[in-house]
This record gives structure tokens, sequence and C-alpha cells, in this order.
């Protein structure tokens, strides 16, 4: 299938569609209802049925989707066919803890190594995979081609390892530190901040 032009709003949805639809897959379910895909993505059936029409006609009215075919269009659009490596730099409280994570293949990604300035405490942090010092990033990453990272380092170290990131190949970053990075056009940042995340939920509960 050739590129569709798809907004990012609805390419992170079509992870979440991907998700469920894998878990159904698992439970041998054949065919599943816009109403019941879209109740287990927490979206409203309308906006799944519009999501899913990027990839044409699709779906049997009264019958639902085919759980496997849609699974592997999706796959195929998100470029999940392969396992995507990734790499993550500064294995810390939060690296090492996101390191010892044992899901992310199941969710179409490797971290393959991890980069720290001080190398050895971080493998003293039980990390399993290969730990590097930072001096070898960008040899690494022009290497094994790799185009995703997630930063992990003190917010002081962020902006000069997003562009040695950047210049070697990266092209979507994971940034945990809590600042807005500034990046050329065609890389892509997205932010995790769960003291954001407290805080908005901090908000309802009032
Ligand atoms: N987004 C969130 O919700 C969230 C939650 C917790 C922490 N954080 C942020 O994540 C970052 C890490 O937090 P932490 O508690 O793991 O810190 P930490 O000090 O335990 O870990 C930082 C690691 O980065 C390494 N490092 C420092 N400078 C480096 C450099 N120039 N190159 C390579 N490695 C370098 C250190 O050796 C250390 O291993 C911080 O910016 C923190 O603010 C974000």
């Amino acid at each position: 299938m050739g590129k569709i032009d798809i907004p990012k709003k609805a390419i992170y949805r079509l992870s979440i569609y991907h998700r469920c639809l894998q878990k159904l897959h698992d439970n041998n379910v054949e065919t599943v209802s816009s109403t019941t895909l879209a109740r287990a993505a927490g979206v409203k059936p309308a906006q799944l049925r519009k999501d899913l029409a990027y990839f044409g006609q699709f779906g049997t009215r009264g019958l639902g989707y085919p759980v496997e075919i849609l699974s592997n269009i999706i796959r195929e659009t998100l470029g999940r066919e392969h396992l995507q490596p990734v790499i993550l730099v500064g294995a810390g409280n939060l690296g090492s803890a996101l390191l010892r994570y044992q899901g992310f293949g199941r969710e179409g990604f490797e971290v393959v190594a991890a980069f720290d300035s001080m190398p050895e405490a971080a493998i003293a942090r039980g990390v399993m995979i290969p730990v590097i010092s930072i001096d070898r990033l960008e040899e690494f990453i022009e290497e094994r081609a790799i185009k995703l990272a997630i930063l992990c380092v003190p917010v002081e170290a962020a902006q000069s390892i997003a562009n040695r990131l950047v210049n070697a190949g990266v092209q979507g970053i994971l940034n945990f530190s809590p600042i807005v990075l500034e990046v050329t056009e065609e890389v892509t940042v997205n932010n995790v901040d769960l003291a954001l995340e407290l805080e908005h939920l901090g908000y309802f509960i009032r």
C-alpha cells in the first residue's frame, strides 16, 4: 500500500486500534463491530469510522470489520511489519526503569541500546541491554540507521543531546526531560510529562 497522508492525531488513534485488534485476534475474534472497537479504543464510533475511511471502503454493514485483515493493514500503515529499533539516552532512575520494561517488543519496538555519560553506573542498575558510552552515540545511530530515541537525561543536557541525535539521523524523539526541545521541522518530538498529567487530573477531582 502506498503512503497515505494521515493526520498525526489519527496516527496515534490507529496505534490504539491496532492494540485492541491484536487483543481481539489473540482471543480468536474474527470480526468486530465499529461500536465495540470504538468502545475498546475509547473513541466515538463516528471517529473510528472516519479514521478507518483513510483505507477506503472497509467493513461489511451488519458484520463489522475483519479483525486480522484490519490489524494487518494498520500495522503496514504504521510501518510495524518489523521491530523498529529504538535507543534510549540517560539510563538513570527513569531511563533504567523504562529499560527494564519487557513489553516494548509486543508493541513493535526493540530498545537496542542505551547511552549514558556514566555507563558503569547504569549497568549497575541491573539493565540487561547494552549501556554504551555517550561518546559512541553518533557512530551507533549511523551504523544501525536508528530513527527513534527516548530521551531521559537531566534537563541541562537535553537540548545538546537532542541536537546530536538529530544530526546523526534520528527523526523521532520521545522526550521525558522537562524542556521544549528545539528541532527542525522534519523531526517529531513527543513529550511525556507525568507531573503535567497529574496536574490536569487534579483539576478535575476538585
Ligand atoms: N516526564 C516525566 O514524567 C518525568 C518523570 C521523572 C523524571 N523526568 C525527567 O527525566 C530526566 C531523568 O530523570 P532521572 O530521575 O532518571 O535522573 P537521573 O539523574 O537518575 O538520570 C539521568 C541519567 O542521565 C545521565 N546523563 C547526564 N548527562 C548526560 C549526558 N550529557 N549524556 C548522557 N547521559 C547523561 C546520567 O549519568 C544519569 O544516568 C530528568 O530530566 C527528569 O526531569 C521526567
